[in-house]
């Protein structure tokens, strides 16, 4: 069985996906930290985002067991990983091991933007989470100046309208909700809630609660 969540930066898509993958005792990446991974190391090295060989060989060459993700949730971070994410020789590169890890056996979750339009269309579960803009904000704003990075609650909605943009407007996979996705829009939901939300979506397609 696999389940596909995908949403738009801070939606929480991370906590269903992570909670959705407690329930049913499934494996779950957060395919996010691919991108991140990467935009880390072009930050890290001082490559040019127009390197497109360099930023290619950087994400074939991703060590996958060894992702710092707190390290990787940071602002700058963020930002890089959009970079890179709009160039498809990027994106090609780490289809494979997202697609591999989808279809292991017994199952996988995976959150990001493109699984259940790309990676994994024959999902059984496509879940696409959002908020609006100014809630999606807010948390973000709480997680990162909770540790310690010098942010403003303007300059975190700045930064999370430019992303969205730059992720739904892209030629390559973009941000979009699959056809066949439920959507959550837990604007005024809490945690518990959407994942509540998410929970009776799941059992609906799999007759599995
Ligand atoms: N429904 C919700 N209501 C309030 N806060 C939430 C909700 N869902 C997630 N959060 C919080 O918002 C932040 C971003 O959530 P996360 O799941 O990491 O999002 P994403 O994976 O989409 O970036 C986290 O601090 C998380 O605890
Ligand atoms: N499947 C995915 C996952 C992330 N990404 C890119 O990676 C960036 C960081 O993703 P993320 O999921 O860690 O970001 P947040 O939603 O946690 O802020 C996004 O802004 C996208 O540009 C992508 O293109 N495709």
């Amino acid at each position: 069985m696999i389940i596909a969540i995908d949403g738009p930066a801070a939606s929480g898509k991370g906590t269903v996906a992570r909670a959705l993958a407690a329930h049913f005792g499934l494996p779950h990446l957060d395919t996010g930290l691919l991108y991140r991974a990467v935009g880390a190391e072009v930050l890290a090295r001082g490559l040019d985002f127009a390197d497109v060989p360099a930023l290619a060989r950087l994400a074939a060459s991703l060590d996958v067991s060894a992702l710092d993700a707190e390290a990787l949730r940071t602002g700058p971070v963020g930002e890089a990983a959009s970079r890179v994410a709009e160039i498809p020789e990027v994106r090609q590169a780490l289809v494979d091991l997202q697609r591999d890890f989808a279809r292991q056996p017994g199952g996988a979750v995976l959150d990001g933007r493109d699984i259940g339009t790309v990676i994994a269309p024959e999902a059984t579960v496509k879940i696409f989470v959002t908020a609006s803009p100014e809630a999606r904000a807010a948390r973000r704003f709480a997680e990162l100046s909770a540790r310690g990075e010098a942010v403003t609650p303007q300059s975190v909605l700045d930064d999370i309208l430019k992303r969205d943009q730059r992720d739904s407007s892209r030629a390559a996979a973009p941000l979009r909700q699959a056809p066949d996705a439920v959507l959550i829009d837990n604007t005024h939901l809490d945690k518990h809630e959407s994942i509540a939300r998410a929970l009776a979506i799941a059992a609906a397609r799999t007759g599995r609660s």
